[in-house]
């Protein structure tokens, strides 16, 4: 059975104040696929993301989203698409109601619908007795669980997750990793960024690492242990980047502290 193409970026290429932050990105994402979207920090994970989403223009070569270029189709696409992003400007004033209703209508959600679905997924995450309370009032955890159900009420196709499981207690990470395979295994496709690399290595299927404005490694956990060194996804990441100064950074760094450096 032919593998549907749910992402296709082809020379992607960005660049800020003359800075190429992307160089020719090549990636082709399958319906169904978890793929772990790593690197350092500013190598252009969420602007690779933003990119997709409509939501940073500029750029050359070619993104596709659904089998088509995004310039080429209306907003209608995002539709499919559900989005938590890494710094999310919730609404601190709305109750999470009013700020999930919000949410449904941008997608064209009927309110009474989402509503009612709302709280049984705030059920879920044992959250549902906040329902009518002003999002001010939230944990950060309780805030992430609010917009992990924003992304999904409209039961979208493909999912863009930057950092998701940021302030999530150990149990709630638990659900939500087994809720993100489950909707894989239904065909959901997800595209999943985060610094968290013994989440990205035990949930991805596929694991794409850029850095210095490349893809560097592609390719399962599996594979990329053979092509490079045994050992978990944070030696590979250390390794590929090129990084083993912690210890010599952290000693310079404890002796500024200190007031002890030269
Ligand atoms: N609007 C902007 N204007 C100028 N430079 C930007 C802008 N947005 C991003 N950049 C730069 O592009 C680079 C990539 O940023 P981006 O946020 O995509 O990185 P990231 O990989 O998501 O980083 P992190 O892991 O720290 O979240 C950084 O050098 C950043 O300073």
């Amino acid at each position: 059975m032919d593998r549907k193409e749910v992402i296709r970026l082809e020379g992607l290429t960005k660049s800020y104040g003359g800075e190429d932050v992307l160089k020719s990105i090549n990636l082709t994402v399958y319906q169904g696929q978890i793929v772990g979207y790593i690197g350092p920090n500013g190598a252009g994970k969420s602007t690779t993301v933003k990119m997709m989403l409509g939501l940073v223009e500029g750029y050359s070569g070619s993104i596709s989203v659904f089998g088509t270029d995004i310039q080429d189709q209306d907003h209608l696409y995002k539709r499919r698409i559900g989005y938590v992003p890494e710094n999310a400007e919730i609404y601190d004033s709305l109750t999470a109601s009013e700020y999930l209703a919000f949410v449904a209508g941008l997608y064209g959600i009927d309110e009474e619908e989402a509503l009612d679905k709302a709280r049984k997924l705030m059920s879920q995450f044992d959250i549902d007795q906040v329902i009518y309370s002003r999002l001010s009032s939230f944990s950060k955890g309780m805030k992430q669980k609010v917009l992990i159900i924003s992304s999904l009420l409209h039961n979208p196709d493909l999912l863009f997750l930057d950092e998701p499981l940021s302030g999530l207690d150990a149990n709630s990470m638990l659900v939500v990793k087994e809720i993100l395979s489950q909707l894989a295994a239904q065909g959901k496709t997800i595209f999943y960024s985060s610094h968290i690399m013994d989440i990205v290595e035990k949930i991805s299927h596929r694991i794409v690492l850029i850095s210095g404005g490349n893809v560097v490694a592609d390719g399962t956990f599996e594979e990329l242990r053979e092509q490079n060194k045994q050992g978990s996804l944070e030696d590979i990441f250390n390794d590929l980047t090129g990084f083993h100064q912690h210890k010599q950074i952290a000693s310079e760094f404890v002796a500024i502290v200190q007031g002890v450096s030269s």
